[in-house]
């Protein structure tokens, strides 16, 4: 279990960046959702210990992980946003070489290592070949497969499926959630279907604060009743938006399609729909604006 309390950090130039954030992750996936610029990365590295907080603590089952860098490293996996690899070698050389870095140093111990984690992550079959020519999606495969030397309690992926086409995120994701069967696994992004599929809990960030924490189920289910769906002309949106509350607006099949929070039937047209994270996820960006 991570307990996280109360931590803050503004960078140099004055952006705050994290806001006295509070979060308690158990074991399994955990979506970490937000904008651009919501201060994911930055919560990402804190946790990795690659930087420090203004103030706040961090536990990890027990162990102050601020103040134990070095203990903490040894119990989690990283995949950061820019994960980058040495385009000409190999998977299995590459891997071994972070083994090497992560100490596992008998030789033997490390090849039946390197041969497991491989295919863990559905690459052995080309471990020989250079990751230069890997595809976006093989190239994360490898990343967690380098996040997981070391079994460790705790994974960070930091929104690891943008840019990958659907089958390959789809397996990334399942990937993912096999691991999650186990330890704690944080996965940040601002794909909500990610998160739908796999989050059992989550949370939402935005500008630096945490605007809602828990199950993904509950948080829909909070909305029923409440979104209404309908066509508009592009014209009426922007009057719309003065007299109602827009959570989405979307092109389908070229024409304009609404999503309104409203207790009541906001007007005629309108039709309630079944709420689903992404009306939740909205809801909660609209709220911060
Ligand atoms: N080293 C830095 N110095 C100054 N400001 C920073 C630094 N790193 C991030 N920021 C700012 O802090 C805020 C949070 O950034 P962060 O990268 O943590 O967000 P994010 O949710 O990961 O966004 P993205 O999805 O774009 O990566 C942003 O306003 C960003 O511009």
């Amino acid at each position: 279990m991570l307990h996280i309390r109360e931590l803050s950090k503004t960078y140099a130039n004055g952006v705050k960046a994290l806001h006295q954030i509070n979060l308690d992750i158990p074991t399994g996936m955990f979506g970490l959702l937000g904008p651009n610029g919501a201060g994911k990365s930055t919560l990402m590295r804190t946790i990795a210990t690659l930087q420090d907080p203004d103030s706040g603590s961090i536990t990890l089952d027990g162990l102050d992980v601020l103040n134990n860098k070095h203990e903490a490293r040894k119990q989690l996996g990283y995949l950061p946003q820019d994960f980058g690899v040495y385009p000409k070698e190999s998977a299995r050389d590459m891997l071994e070489h972070f083994a090497v870095l992560k100490g596992v140093l008998a030789t033997g111990e490390r090849r039946d290592l390197v041969e497991a984690l491989l295919k863990q992550v559905n690459l052995w079959e080309v471990r020989n070949q250079k990751l230069g020519g890997f595809s976006g999606g093989m190239r994360q495969r490898f990343g967690i497969a380098q996040a997981l030397i070391g079994q460790p309690k705790l994974i960070i992926v930091d929104e690891p499926t943008a840019g990958l086409d659907p089958e390959e995120r789809n397996r990334f994701l399942n990937l993912l959630a096999e691991i999650g069967e186990s330890v704690v696994v944080i996965l940040s992004t601002h794909i909500v279907e990610d998160v739908t599929d796999l989050c059992p809990r989550m949370a939402i960030i935005c500008k630096g604060e945490v605007r809602l924490h828990g199950e993904p189920r509950e948080s829909i289910r909070s909305l029923e009743g409440k979104v209404w769906k309908r066509t508009v002309a592009k014209a009426e949106l922007a009057d719309m938006g003065k007299t109602m509350t827009l959570l989405s607006t979307r092109l389908v099949g070229g024409q304009t399609v609404v999503h309104v929070l409203s207790d009541a039937n906001p007007g005629a047209g309108f039709e309630a729909i079944p709420p689903d994270l992404e009306d939740v996820y909205f809801g909660q960006l609209r709220a911060a604006a």
